[in-house]
């Protein structure tokens, strides 16, 4: 399996090559040159699968030759063994029609330790033997994906990992879960901006071919192709278990940066039958708006009581255009630069009407969110997490025909302010994430600017060998 850059122009790499590389260096993201499909033999024959033998039937075509199927298969057993759950993400009923996918077994709570557990693995191996020179990775998180990461990596030879997130912006759970981690390898700021700032700077770092020739930079971002691979896995696993390949099955998706959601369209394209994707975003809602009227353009970020989803550029739409619009590299990449421009752009026909046979979306606000907590309770004595709540508000708003999932993408005690608020109920910490409010935090605060970020890293990363 070969990838290609969405702005056309950056080298082809194989699967170990765009892992490491994280983001294009034409400023695209890196995408397979072609879908692999599955045939409905092959998904039907997915049932009764493990979830770490369902991962290797499913990621095998995309990994090529850069693991062999047993080195795939034995990552996949050491990162699903360190899931709480047997089941990994085991789904739960509420009623009739709707099913909650619990994706947050993993060690930090949230869906991203299922990709970040896996990519984390995937450095290790890639980087044994080569001689490039030790990886600095550079991430910007609204709260979840750092934490994960920083869990994936913390003490791994060879790696360094700086984590950007927005100071103040993040719950206390989250911050802890990144900033008491005291790995020499780990290196948490909080820039003084937004998620979008953080992820803007990020990108600005890859894109400065002076400092991405000094260091070796990768991704641990959904930028990375590798974490969208890794999550394409629960959508076969799950609609697998209600029936499919003989039935479609409706998934629901809170939404922030359109990697989660991503993954469910790969899934599509590699033939499973999926009646609907619901884009659920909360009221920074760029991708409501895009996918409903065809605009997307940024606006202020107001925060909210869904912090991982505080988000008004979706790194991943980027993908879906292309895909969308013929994969014309030249084409994206001159669309692309007008939206870094004017933080404003419209989809061309071709994209909108593209989008609207797979994808739905909604934007839910504060009191729709607070519902569906309370109806979750109600309803199956389910206590969910603020950002389930908005995909399950907009699960049930849906008129779809089919079994619908929400993905549950955060343990509710990650978020128990607004548990509290909505339920009455407080969650309680599971016992794997220890002593945190214990522990001592260590971070740095900085401006949001190119110069005052590039030059702390420069500062403490090793350049290339
Ligand atoms: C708990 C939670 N839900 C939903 C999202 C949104 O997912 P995505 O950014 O893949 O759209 C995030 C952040 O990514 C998150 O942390
Ligand atoms: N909500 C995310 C934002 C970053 O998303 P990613 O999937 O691109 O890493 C977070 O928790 O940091």
């Amino acid at each position: 399996m070969r990838y290609i850059s969405t702005r056309g122009v950056a080298p082809t790499l194989d699967f170990r090559g765009a892992t490491l590389a994280g983001l294009a260096s034409d400023g695209g993201l890196y995408v397979p040159e072609q879908w692999p499909t599955l045939s409905r033999d092959e998904i039907a024959s997915l049932a009764g699968l493990s979830y770490p033998e369902t991962a290797v039937a499913v990621m095998r075509p995309f990994v090529g030759d850069s693991l062999t199927r047993e080195e795939l298969r034995a990552l996949c057993e050491q990162a699903y063994g360190r899931f709480a759950h047997a089941a990994v993400t085991p789904l739960k009923q509420l009623d009739h029609d709707h099913w909650l996918l619990e994706l947050f077994h993993g060690p930090t709570l949230a869906f991203k330790d299922v990709a970040l557990q896996l990519l984390g693995l995937l450095f290790e191996r890639f980087l044994t033997g080569d001689t490039e020179g030790p990886l600095t990775i550079v991430g910007a998180t609204s709260g979840d994906t750092g934490s994960a990461a920083i869990d994936a990596v913390a003490g791994r030879a060879g790696i360094d990992i700086f984590m950007l997130h927005p100071a103040g912006r993040v719950s206390d759970v989250q911050r802890r879960q990144m900033t008491t981690v005291l790995a020499p390898n780990v290196h948490n700021i909080a820039i003084r901006g937004d998620f979008d700032t953080a992820q803007a700077l990020v990108k600005a770092m890859f894109n400065d071919p002076g400092f991405s020739g000094r260091f070796r930079l990768s991704a641990v971002n959904s930028i990375n192709w590798a974490r969208l691979m890794a999550q394409v896995v629960y959508y076969f696993y799950s609609a697998v278990r209600l029936g499919a390949p003989e039935r479609a099955i409706a998934f629901s998706v809170p939404t922030g940066n359109f990697g989660d959601v991503f993954a469910g369209y790969v899934a599509a394209k590699m033939g499973l039958p999926v009646a609907k994707l619901i884009v659920a975003t909360n009221v920074n809602d760029i991708l409501h708006r895009a996918l409903s009227a065809g605009d997307y353009s940024s606006a202020t970020v107001v925060p909210t009581a869904t912090p991982s989803m505080d988000i008004q550029v979706s790194s991943n739409f980027e993908r879906l255009l292309f895909d969308l619009g013929g994969r014309d590299g030249v084409a994206l990449a001159t669309q692309m630069q007008g939206f870094e421009a004017s933080k404003a752009m419209r989809l061309t026909n071709l994209q909108h009407e593209g989008a609207a046979s797979l994808l739905t979306s909604a934007s839910i606000d504060a009191d729709g969110m607070a519902l569906a907590m309370r109806w979750a309770q109600e309803q199956a004595n389910e206590v969910i997490d603020p950002h389930t709540a908005i995909a399950l508000a907009a699960a049930r708003e849906a008129a779809v025909d089919a079994p619908m999932v929400t993905l549950a993408t955060a343990h509710p005690a990650k978020f128990p302010e607004a548990v509290e608020r909505a339920t009455g109920m407080s969650p309680a910490l599971p016992g794997r994430v220890g002593d945190l409010f214990e522990r001592q935090e260590v971070f740095d605060t900085l401006d949001a600017t190119f110069g005052a970020v590039s030059d702390y890293i420069a500062e403490r990363a090793t350049p290339r060998g």
